[in-house]
């Protein structure tokens, strides 16, 4: 016998779409043999945890989940899931992440939440990683739709001489980030700065040379440059559908997806 729907709440348009990329990739990516996960930021991560908790008590009790920033902590508490932490698990079965950007190669620009050093150390960490967005995020090339820049962590002291390197290295609009109902800038959990540096088409056509040449400033803590690191990427859709691509070229569009089904339960 079927298990009955899930009688879940109407959502329409882009939160319909992160629904149903986030619950697909939990579907396809978070088994019950994984025991350690690494639970990723942003609008999209709700859902994700909201499926892995639909997978049943059973399977999550012995389970750790592994925060990216004070926004993931929470929910892991509030949804009754056990919070571990990437000194206790420094090797991830599965994490799942939400992202600014996602090229055609998979690659990411990550931080708009200013999340991404701690992403990027549970990316890497992870056996697999797997990025879930909306449809808004896809594109060609990283900065055909985020325009905001490329997220550079930095040492507070060493703001100032990054903010000047990377103008250097060519950055049309490198900007301290400023906080939104805070005077003075955004500091990140682990209390540094974040710029936002925006770079030409040309630049941005090698997001692995920009990453490399970034990193090697002295003074920055991460770049939200993810190249190379994601399996797979799963992006909801205007129509409902999902798009699923993995990184050996593999796509799937146009893929109808039932929310409303559950997922496979263990006893
Ligand atoms: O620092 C934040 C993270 O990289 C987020 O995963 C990214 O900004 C996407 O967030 P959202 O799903 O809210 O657009």
């Amino acid at each position: 016998m079927s298990a009955a729907p899930l009688q879940l709440p109407h959502l329409e348009g882009v939160e319909a779409a992160k629904r149903a990329a986030a619950y697909a990739a939990v579907d396809n990516h978070v088994n019950h043999t994984h025991k350690i996960i690494g639970v990723g930021s942003g609008s999209t991560v709700p859902y994700v945890v909201e499926r892995i908790v639909q997978q049943g008590a059973n399977v999550n009790a012995d389970r750790w989940f592994v925060p990216t920033g004070f926004q993931s902590k929470e929910l892991i508490i509030k949804s009754g899931l056990r919070l571990g932490d990437v000194d206790n698990y420094p090797e991830i079965d599965v994490t799942i992440d939400g992202a600014d950007e996602v090229d055609s190669k998979l690659n990411c620009i990550k931080g708009g939440g200013a999340c991404h050093l701690r992403e990027k150390v549970l990316a890497e960490a992870a056996a697999t990683f797997i990025v879930v967005a909306d449809y808004r995020k896809e594109s060609k090339l990283l900065g055909d739709n985020w325009k905001q820049g490329v997220p550079v962590e930095v040492a507070e002291f060493a703001y100032a001489k990054v903010l000047r390197q990377l103008v250097k290295m060519g950055s049309t609009n490198a900007v301290l980030r400023m906080g939104k109902m805070k005077a003075g800038p955004v500091v990140t959990d682990n209390g540094n700065f974040v710029i936002d540096a925006a770079f030409p088409e040309a630049v941005m056509r090698d997001p692995q040379d920009l990453l490399q040449r970034i990193k090697l400033l002295t003074g920055v803590l991460e770049v939200g440059l993810f190249c190379n690191m994601a399996k797979a990427a799963y992006f909801g859709n205007q129509d409902g559908t999902i798009t699923s691509k993995l990184v050996d070229g593999t796509v799937k569009s146009g893929v109808v997806f039932d929310v409303t089904k559950s997922p496979a339960q263990t006893s």
